[in-house]
Parts: C-alpha cells; sequence; structure tokens
C-alpha cells in the first residue's frame, strides 16, 4: 500500500528553509552509526548520543545541518512528511511504510537483521499452503497482510510494539512476524524461524521534494555519506 502525502508547502528558496535537518533512529542502529556519521562530517552536539539526554534537536558543526532523535519508525515519517529532509532508518520501516515521498539512494550495510515468521517448537507440523486465514502477531501489519495475500491467506492482525515472541505461548496469535538477527530471542522463548520474509539493512533515505527543491544540499549529503560508506573522509 503506497501512502500519499500532502504536498508539503515549499519554502520561497533554499536559502529561507534553514538547515538540512537528518532524522537519526535512537537505538541501536545509532550505536553502529558512529564511525558512518564521523567519516561524513556529521558532528552533532555532544549530548546527542546520550539516551538519558531528553534534547531532541541538535545543532552540529555544520551551521547547515541540524540532527533529530527519533524512533525508528518516526525517521519514516519525519522524512515523508520533509519535516527532515533525510534520515536514516531499517528497510524493514520503509517496507512497512512504503511511503512515495522517500528515496532510499544508499545500503548503509548497518543492522543486518530480517523480518522472519516464527512459530512454537512445540507446533504441530502443518501444511501452510492449506491455511485460509492464520492470526498474526506483529509490529509490521502491513507486511505481515501483504506477505500472506501472495499466498492467498488471509492474516488476522494482532498489532504489537514489541515482546512479539510472548503472543504465541499466550493464546494471542499462532505466527509471529519479528526482526530476527541471531535466533536467541526466539529460542529462548521457544519459537522456530520458519520463513525469511526480507533481509534488511539501514538505508540513508530522502524526501524526494526536498531532493527537486534543494538538489544540491541534499544530493552533497548523499554524496558524503557514500563516500564514508567507501572508507573516504568527507571532511
Ligand atoms: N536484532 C536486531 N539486529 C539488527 N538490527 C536490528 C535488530 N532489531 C532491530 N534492528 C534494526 O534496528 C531498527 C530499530 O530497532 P530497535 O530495536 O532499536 O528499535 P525498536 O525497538 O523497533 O524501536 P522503539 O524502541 O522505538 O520501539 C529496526 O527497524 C531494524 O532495522
Ligand atoms: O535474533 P535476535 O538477535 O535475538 O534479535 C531479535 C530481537 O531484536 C529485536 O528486538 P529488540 O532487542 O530491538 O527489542 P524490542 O523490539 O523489544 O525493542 C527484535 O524485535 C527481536 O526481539
Amino acid at each position: 500500500m503506497d501512502h500519499a502525502l500532502p504536498t508539503p508547502i515549499a519554502p520561497a528558496t533554499p536559502e529561507d528553509a534553514g538547515p538540512i535537518v537528518l532524522a537519526l533512529p535512537k537505538g541501536r542502529i545509532l550505536s553502529e552509526l558512529g564511525p558512518v556519521l564521523t567519516r561524513a562530517g556529521v558532528v552533532p552536539a555532544a549530548d546527542y548520543a546520550d539516551e538519558s539526554s531528553r534534547r531532541l534537536r541538535f545543532p552540529t558543526e555544520d551551521p547547515a545541518l541540524d540532527v533529530i532523535r527519533v524512533r525508528s519508525f518516526d525517521v519514516a515519517t519525519f522524512v515523508a512528511h520533509g519535516a527532515a529532509q533525510i534520515g536514516i532508518c531499517g528497510a524493514d520501516v520503509l517496507m512497512e511504510f512504503d511511503y512515495a515521498e522517500i528515496y532510499a539512494p544508499l545500503d548503509l550495510g548497518i543492522g543486518r537483521c530480517r523480518v522472519s515468521i516464527a512459530e512454537p517448537v512445540v507446533t504441530q507440523p502443518d501444511d501452510p499452503t492449506r491455511w485460509s486465514r492464520v492470526t498474526v502477531a506483529t509490529k509490521y501489519p502491513n507486511i505481515a497482510q501483504r506477505h500472506f495475500a501472495t499466498r492467498g491467506v488471509q492474516a488476522e492482525i494482532v498489532h504489537l510494539n514489541g515482546a512479539m515472541e510472548l503472543a504465541p505461548s499466550m493464546g494471542l496469535s499462532r505466527l509471529i512476524v519479528d526482526l530476527v538477527q541471531t535466533g536467541s530471542t526466539l529460542k529462548a522463548n521457544g519459537l522456530r524461524e520458519t520463513e525469511v520474509i526480507a533481509h534488511i539493512t539501514s538505508r540513508l533515505v530522502v524526501n524526494r521534494t526536498a531532493l527537486k527543491t534543494r538538489p544540491e544540499a541534499i544530493g552533497a549529503w548523499i554524496a558524503r555519506f557514500r563516500a564514508a560508506l567507501a572508507g573516504r573522509d568527507a571532511r
């Protein structure tokens, strides 16, 4: 499903637009991002990496760039609406929302995991091709629904924001769709991975309208991140 958005109100000139805003996800991606940001020349105020700080918007050493720190899912929302012009989030988030306004030019190769289906180890083997409907606990309702629909199966979604692994044993759902990396969370909760829906890494994302209205600034940031990935220092 394509999420259409109202057209953002463009400033009269790029100069009126203020600093470019880079939306960064707090949590595990942020902890892997440090070296890439440094090589790309993003040097935010010292407290941006301190998750106990209550501040959410940070200046950087470059007066033309500010950083905001938001939840991973919200990076896509800020960028899709043009509130932030660029951002970094997992491909899982992009798959879930499928925002037409977001362009994802760069795979950052961090935050590697997969979106998978899992079921209780004790579940009797069954032939999924014979299902017409199935209950699924997930924080990815669109990904799950689309995936099962391609099999002709109607997914009844139980939408959770975390701890999906508890759902089958507590009678909430037969299956879960969640992120898996080492598999240790599934194992610790008596589940097994039965199918990989997608392999995931983190992406640099940009707002398509901002790329048209401020092509030099946004293009320069894409180039800096590309150089940083290639191991070159942008500064
Ligand atoms: N186990 C994992 N291994 C590697 N990458 C992961 C893993 N779990 C999540 N990710 C990636 O990191 C992103 C953010 O996940 P994280 O667990 O930090 O936040 P969250 O718990 O989904 O967010 P919030 O705390 O806002 O609810 C995910 O969208 C995914 O791309
Ligand atoms: O296969 P593993 O290496 O065990 O990783 C998978 C776990 O990582 C993620 O959770 P996270 O730790 O981010 O916690 P949260 O979703 O509850 O925030 C995901 O939702 C799984 O629970």
